[in-house]
Order: structure tokens, then C-alpha cells, then sequence
């Protein structure tokens, strides 16, 4: 029986997984579970302590691995993170980054309140393309998709997209929904 797919849904903070992730677990024509992983590390205590400096959370990688695991193999979930070459190479079936010019970028984490110095860390890793660099390294070329974000209309553009690739991929995996849940 074929599992439903794992979709990571990466790129630096501020770039829209999480509106992107919400809006896909919404429309997706299979269930899909969205996990914010960084709420997971909060709730779950998968750290290793709070840096004030920093205002984040110290993962610990190894415990967030062995809590995802099970819902990995399972299938049928979004994993919505601002990093992701930490997930096994078997893990994900699409790896979606999402971009934004870093004038934008550098607005929606000032509405954040970060500190100076995490919004220029995060700016330069944008500007750096850090996270596509690192999907492309991890994962097969065919599974990475770099996707622009800095407008509603790229919202629904995106999540359509990636609705006609589920679409797809059900029909290649002669997936059926009954076996999702
Ligand atoms: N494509 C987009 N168009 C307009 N605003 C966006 C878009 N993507 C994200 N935003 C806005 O940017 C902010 C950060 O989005 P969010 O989804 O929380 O980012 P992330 O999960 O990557 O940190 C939110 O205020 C969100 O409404």
C-alpha cells in the first residue's frame, strides 16, 4: 500500500511556510497533517535549552528525529521548517524552499520584533540563497522546487502548484485516500 507523500516546506524565516503549509493542509485533496517542527521543539521539549541572545530554541536533533520518525513513515504530512537537510534523504517526496526579495523579507521579521542581529542573520541567508543550497545538496534535484513568495497571488499560485503535484502523484501511485488516514 503506497503511503501519502511527505512534503518539507523550507526557506528562511519570514519566507511564508507556515501561511503556505496552513493553506496546503487546507486544499490538499489528501489529508495532509501539517507540522510546524519549530512549535513541536517548544511543546514537545525537543531542545536543549532557550537562547535569549538569539530568542530560539537549541534543537535537539536527535529527539525531534526519533519523534518524527514514526509520522515520516506514515506519510501524509507537511514538515514546515526553516532548515531541512536535518531529514533523512528518504524522508521527503517534494522539497518546496521559498524565496523573497530580502527588502520584504527584512519587513515581516521587523513586525516580528527580532533582534537586530537575527533579522541581518536571516536577511544575509536569504540574500546567501542558504536553504536552497542546502535542499539542493541533501535531497534529488527532481524533488526540490524553489518557489517565489512575496505576494498573495504567489500564495495561491504556490499551493495550486503543489496541489497539481499531489494530483499527479496520486494518479502515479495509484494512491488511494482511504489508505491515508
Ligand atoms: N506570499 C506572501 N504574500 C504576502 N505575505 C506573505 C506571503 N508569505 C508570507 N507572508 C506574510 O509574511 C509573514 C511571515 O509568514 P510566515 O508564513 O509566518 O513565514 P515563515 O513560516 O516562513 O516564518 C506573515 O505575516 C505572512 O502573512
Amino acid at each position: 500500500m503506497p503511503k501519502a507523500p511527505v512534503i518539507v516546506i523550507t526557506g528562511t524565516p519570514g519566507t511564508g511556510k507556515s501561511t503556505h503549509a496552513a493553506l496546503l493542509a487546507e486544499e490538499s485533496p489528501i489529508p495532509l497533517q501539517h507540522i510546524n517542527v519549530g512549535d513541536w521543539v517548544k511543546e514537545r521539549q525537543l531542545h536543549e535549552g532557550y537562547d535569549p541572545d538569539w530568542q530560539s530554541y537549541t534543537v535537539d536533533e536527535d529527539k525531534l528525529l526519533d519523534e518524527l520518525e514514526p509520522l515520516a513513515s506514515a506519510g501524509g504530512i507537511i514538515l514546515d521548517w526553516h532548515t531541512c537537510d536535518l531529514f533523512p534523504e528518504r524522508w521527503p517526496d517534494l522539497v518546496v524552499v521559498l524565496r523573497c526579495n530580502h527588502t520584504q523579507l527584512w519587513d515581516r521579521l521587523e513586525k516580528r520584533a527580532y533582534p537586530l542581529k537575527k533579522i541581518q542573520e536571516n536577511n544575509e541567508a536569504e540574500i546567501m540563497q542558504v536553504v536552497l543550497d542546502e535542499a539542493r545538496a541533501s535531497y534529488p534535484e527532481e524533488i526540490v522546487v524553489e518557489l517565489q513568495s512575496e505576494g498573495m497571488d504567489d500564495l495561491q499560485a504556490n499551493v495550486k502548484r503543489i496541489i497539481d503535484w499531489i494530483e499527479t502523484w496520486r494518479k502515479e501511485h495509484s494512491f488511494d485516500d482511504k489508505s491515508a488516514s
